[in-house]
């Protein structure tokens, strides 16, 4: 069936993030979800391929000399094209292994204010891996639409979806997008703020998995009323160079995470500012929806209602929205229709 957002049928979907990608089948639904991660060795100009997605993610931070661990994507947009060549054509070839299908048709997801450029260098990359023809779709009318919105009806709809390297806020009405500001960090900025945080207050050494998994722990503590519990770190200490070990109580990352979500609430704001009255007006009903694996940041949906005055729902499964529009987009609708 023909999609009516890209006006061709597409047998594979991509949603491509800063920490993960999928890949969707119009038949299967998602077949693939590893960390956007490439490994690969040898020279700078004619690098091996070693490995790709999730056999990576315990490599990061722990490779040898002459092996890297590259990221395709920084701050949500693509900057080593090659790395994305190799990690797209690992995950479709996962993908063909399970289905049978040559050549396929590709919808991608992309930020609603990607430039051309972006645009150019994630169609290389996808083409590169033998993925052809490629057309492109907002991630926030995906997010929408995976998230059960009713996006094509006369009523605005904010919609703010957190990802690692981007958080979008967009407004839409009638199935499309009315208004849309992005701010080019997210949850991987979090865990920077993390740990920097550890770094100067505690003189103690930690890397990107170890700050991410502080993140949760803040969030489970808080989720089941234990805000007190203190939550276990471990890294290098600065002063001794050896391996530490400490405890740390999660209201000490209080300030940390309240400068992460004032950054998202003025983002909303700024959108909020903008919309025209009668949208506005349905927004007092309507609410804000979170998606997006950040949506579940510690107090973030808190501070969004106390700085907006709206109510604010998180989505289920946030992380997946865009992958679940994707797959509804593939089958040529959503389910909103
Ligand atoms: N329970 C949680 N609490 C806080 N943050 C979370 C939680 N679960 C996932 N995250 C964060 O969500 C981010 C990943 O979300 P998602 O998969 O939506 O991003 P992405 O699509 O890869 O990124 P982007 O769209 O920005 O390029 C990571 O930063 C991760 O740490």
């Amino acid at each position: 069936m023909t999609s009516k957002h890209t006006g061709w049928p597409a047998e594979i979907a991509i949603d491509f993030g800063t920490a993960n990608v999928r890949m969707i089948h119009r038949d299967g639904g998602v077949i693939f979800d590893e960390p956007s991660l490439c490994c690969l060795a040898g020279l700078r100009d004619r690098p091996r391929f070693v490995a790709a997605g999730a056999p990576v993610y315990a490599m990061t931070d722990r490779t040898p000399a002459g092996m890297r661990v590259r990221r395709p994507l920084r701050r949500g947009v693509l900057q080593d094209i090659e790395a994305a060549t190799h990690l797209l054509r690992y995950a479709a070839s996962q993908a063909i292994k399970r289905r049978s299908f040559r050549s396929p048709r590709v919808m991608i997801g992309l930020p609603a204010d990607v430039t051309q450029a972006e645009r150019n260098a994630m169609l290389t990359a996808a083409q590169d891996a033998g993925l052809n023809p490629v057309c492109f779709v907002p991630e926030p009318l995906a997010a929408a639409i995976g998230a059960n919105l009713e996006i094509e009806a006369p009523q605005g709809t904010i919609i703010v979806d957190c990802g690692a390297g981007t958080t979008e806020v967009a407004l839409l009405s009638l199935g499309g997008v009315c208004l849309t500001r992005s701010l080019r960090g997210g949850g991987a900025e979090l865990d920077a703020a993390i740990i920097d945080y550890l770094h100067v207050g505690h003189k103690l050494l930690v890397g990107r998995g170890t700050a991410e998994r502080i993140k949760y722990a803040i969030g489970e503590a808080s989720s089941r009323g234990g805000a007190a519990d203190p939550v276990d770190v471990k890294g290098r200490s600065l002063v001794s160079g050896l391996p530490t070990a400490i405890r740390i109580a999660p209201i000490e990352f209080a300030e940390v995470i309240e400068r992460h979500a004032q950054h998202i609430v003025d983002l909303i704001l700024e959108v909020l500012a903008q919309t025209p009255p009668e949208l506005s007006k349905d927004l007092l009903g309507q609410g804000i929806l979170l998606t997006g694996g950040g949506a579940a940041t510690p107090a973030l949906r808190e501070k969004i209602e106390a700085g907006t005055g709206l109510s604010v729902t998180i989505a289920n499964d946030s992380s997946l929205c865009v992958a679940r529009g994707l797959f509804s987009l593939l089958q040529g609708g959503d389910p909103a229709n």
